[in-house]
């Protein structure tokens, strides 16, 4: 019998076909694991057949109805694995299979595919332009160098052409996939021994020959960062009948290294830009723990109850549903899972204040003693200094070091201003109550005086926690091989929670990932999005110098972003309307689309609008079930960690983003000042990569100052 693998092109095209058509597909499938190769040659209803004029002699179509055909590759060499590559309508399904060559990396020895007619037809018009141009991009590179990266004879007349990254990108939906990778880390600055190392040596097999095996089976074998081997019916239909989730089955190389590593010597941490597949990596981790031994509990959190949700299914779907693996994570976030811990082991749970409320406890506090700082002053004192190095007494207050602060306090100032945090702590017990990160700080305690709960913890966002809660994950587990695997991004800080991972007990030392791919939006999204943090320097994840977004870069392509300012908000929102219905227009789910603003006033009015034209819309904080009819309505803050296929990012104003009265003035801290700012900027920024297609960024009057020009 035949064997089936399907390539991740097949996925793309799958995932948005028709319920009959997906039916089709099944039925077509079926057939490959019932007959023998001469019988699915003669089978009428498949009508497997070859195509004409294709560049690549093994291209076949088959029959799925009268519209839609699936693009196949059959072995010629007497092999019996045929690749399912794409499944296209009728009329394009010869055009797109003629034009395509499928040929085997003679470094990574992994199947590849190339427009190669399309390669052909550029290169002499380029080649011709780049006799006149000032540099080349890949000149400094020989070819035996090229070569030895596995960049092959037709590629490299190509790219000898190219004269830059924009050119390189308008070329890159042509070229062979791990060629197209080479060839982006070297146009980033990478040196050739890294990229040989990074994209090269992990696909490479280890018992790789001097010259690359032209068996299309082995190929096949060696792509697993691209296809799926199929082996028996039921994984077929298994597979075929899911909602397929790529990330479950493809990851990255990258992705795989971090996540599979047998055990780390102690904390591991893993960045990346935003959509490299952080949370992806987090989820593989925890199947990985859960597999190494049959009771290991493991601790997985995020940021929001949102978050953790939507982690919970995704790690269901990853483990196949499996109830007793399921059990053994606790999935939830790091704020809730101190709250469980001090109420079973206070015997009470704490009552907790709200921001308001805290905000008016300071505001007591600075009339009643007549202090000479604001309440904005003493809350940031009390949350960046005093509950982030946990100071419980004015002699360790005293000691204390204040780096990162904007202002000196010196040793008088610092006895005058203790009074302050006694008695804003004496109002909380009045009040019989207690906030957040105090609810961490008496976890953290009670942990240390008692045992760790977990064997691994898995932490998800990891950017915008405080120390307060690092203490309570740090209790969590006990010190050791595999105790935290960290993954966040520094770029995406929208709280202003700065630590310094190593003076809380968690050195990353050696044990640091990065990811670069981004698998959510395209290319022009991300150039678009980038520009946004391009003028600051963002400071790493645990505190130890400065973050790069270097070489991070997405595969897919499509539409230019749209920044637009409007005369009235009116105006802004009348636009928001026609866009969101021609979006729906041209096939996307409302529940696919996302409409964010700084503020909720905005999105009520939004939201009335989008109402009143009957577009079904739903607010993010509602909860609304994944399968939920409705355009997703949210503040940039509650976007963190979500996705969608289309974007508008309304009220890009300048008044609303950076927006002033978040922001410390200058004169009573300049490094907070500047840090209010990056947070700020750092919000629009997050807004704007959650899309996938499509991205809007509109605005009334003057444009927010960060809005790329
Ligand atoms: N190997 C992969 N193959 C296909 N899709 C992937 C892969 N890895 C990640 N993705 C997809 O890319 C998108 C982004 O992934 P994920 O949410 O894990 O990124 P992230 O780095 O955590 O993003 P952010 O920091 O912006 O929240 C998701 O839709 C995910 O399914």
């Amino acid at each position: 019998m035949p064997q089936l693998a399907f390539a991740h092109s097949f996925w793309e095209s799958y995932d948005v076909l028709e319920k009959p058509v997906r039916a089709g597909v099944r039925k077509a499938m079926q057939k490959f694991q019932l007959l023998t190769v001469p019988e699915l040659h003669m089978d009428k209803g498949l009508h497997l057949e070859s195509v004409e004029n294709a560049r690549d002699p093994r291209m076949r179509t088959i029959r799925i109805n009268d519209f839609w055909r699936g693009v196949v590759l059959a072995p010629d060499d007497g092999s019996d694995v045929f690749l399912l590559v794409n499944v296209v309508p009728h009329d394009d399904a010869y055009t797109w299979a003629a034009k395509r060559l499928y040929t085997t990396n003679s470094a990574t020895r992994a199947l590849e595919v190339r427009n190669v007619v399309a390669i052909e037809q550029l290169t002499p018009v380029l080649e011709k332009a780049a006799v006149t141009a000032d540099s080349l991009l890949f000149a400094k590179y020989s070819d035996t160098v090229l070569h030895e990266l596995g960049i092959d004879e037709q590629v490299l007349r190509a790219i000898r052409t190219i004269v830059d990254k924009v050119q390189l990108r308008a070329f890159e939906t042509l070229l062979p996939e791990d060629q197209c990778e080479v060839l982006q880390y070297l146009a980033e600055g990478f040196s050739p021994e890294e990229v040989y190392r990074d994209v090269v040596a992990t696909r490479r097999p280890v018992d790789a020959g001097p010259d690359p095996d032209q068996s299309l089976a082995v190929a096949i074998a060696n792509t697993t960062s691209r296809i799926t081997l199929v082996t028996g019916p039921e994984e077929l239909s298994d597979i075929l009948e899911k909602p397929f989730a790529a990330w479950r089955v493809f990851l990255h190389p990258s992705q795989r290294r971090v996540a599979y590593r047998v055990s780390y010597g102690g904390p591991v941490q893993v960045t990346g830009g935003p959509g490299t597949g952080k949370t992806v990596a987090a989820l593989h981790r925890v199947k990985h723990l859960l597999a190494r031994s049959p009771d290991t509990r493991v601790l997985l959190t995020t940021y929001t109850n949102a978050l953790a949700a939507s982690l919970r299914e995704n790690l269901a779907l990853l483990l196949d549903g499996d109830d007793a693996l399921l059990a053994r994570v606790d999935i939830t976030t790091v704020n809730a899972y101190a709250h469980g811990i001090v109420t079973r082991l206070d015997g009470k749970a704490p009552s907790l204040m709200g921001d308001r409320e805290e905000r008016q406890l300071w505001q007591r506090v600075v009339k009643k003693l007549g202090l000479p700082w604001t309440e904005q002053f003493l809350a940031q004192e009390y949350r960046h200094v005093i509950l982030a190095q946990d100071l419980r007494t004015l002699d360790a207050y005293r000691a204390a070091s204040r780096l990162g602060r904007g202002s000196a306090l010196s040793a008088t100032r610092r006895e005058q201003l203790w009074p302050a945090v006694e008695l804003f702590e004496s109002l909380l017990r009045d009040q019989k109550a207690t906030s957040h990160l105090k609810i961490c700080a008496r976890a953290a305690d009670l942990l240390a005086a008692s045992s760790p709960t977990h064997d691994h913890v898995v932490v998800d966002e990891a950017q915008d926690l405080h120390p307060a809660q690092w203490r309570v994950l740090r209790g969590a587990v006990a010190p050791g091989s595999d105790d935290l695997f960290i993954t966040g991004d520094p770029h995406q800080r929208i709280y202003d929670s700065r630590v310094s991972l190593r003076s809380l007990g968690i050195s990353v030392t050696g044990r640091t990932h990065r990811l670069r791919i981004n698998y959510r939006s395209t290319e022009e999204i991300l150039t678009w999005s980038t520009d946004i943090l391009s003028p600051v320097t963002v400071e790493d994840l645990g505190g130890e110098g400065s973050d790069t977004l270097a070489g991070y870069r997405s595969l897919l392509h499509g539409r230019q972003p749209q920044a637009d300012g409007y005369g009235t908000e009116q105006a802004e929102v009348a636009a928001l309307v026609e866009r969101v219905q021609g979006w729906i227009a041209q096939g996307i789910r409302p529940s696919e689309i996302g409409v964010c603003a700084r503020f909720n006033v905005l999105l009520d009015k939004a939201y009335d609008k989008l109402a009143a034209v009957n577009v079904p819309v739903v607010r993010v904080r509602d909860n609304p079930a994944p399968g939920e009819d409705g355009v997703r309505l949210a503040t940039m803050h509650a976007m963190k960690g979500l996705e969608f296929r289309c974007i508008a990012v309304l009220g890009a104003t300048a008044t609303a983003v950076p927006f002033a009265r978040e922001v410390t003035p200058a004169s009573v801290d300049a490094l907070q000042h500047d840090s209010d700012l990056l947070r700020e900027r750092c919000l629009l920024f997050v807004a704007c990569t959650r899309a996938r297609e499509a991205l809007a960024v509109s605005w009334s009057g003057t444009a927010s100052p960060f809005v790329p020009r």
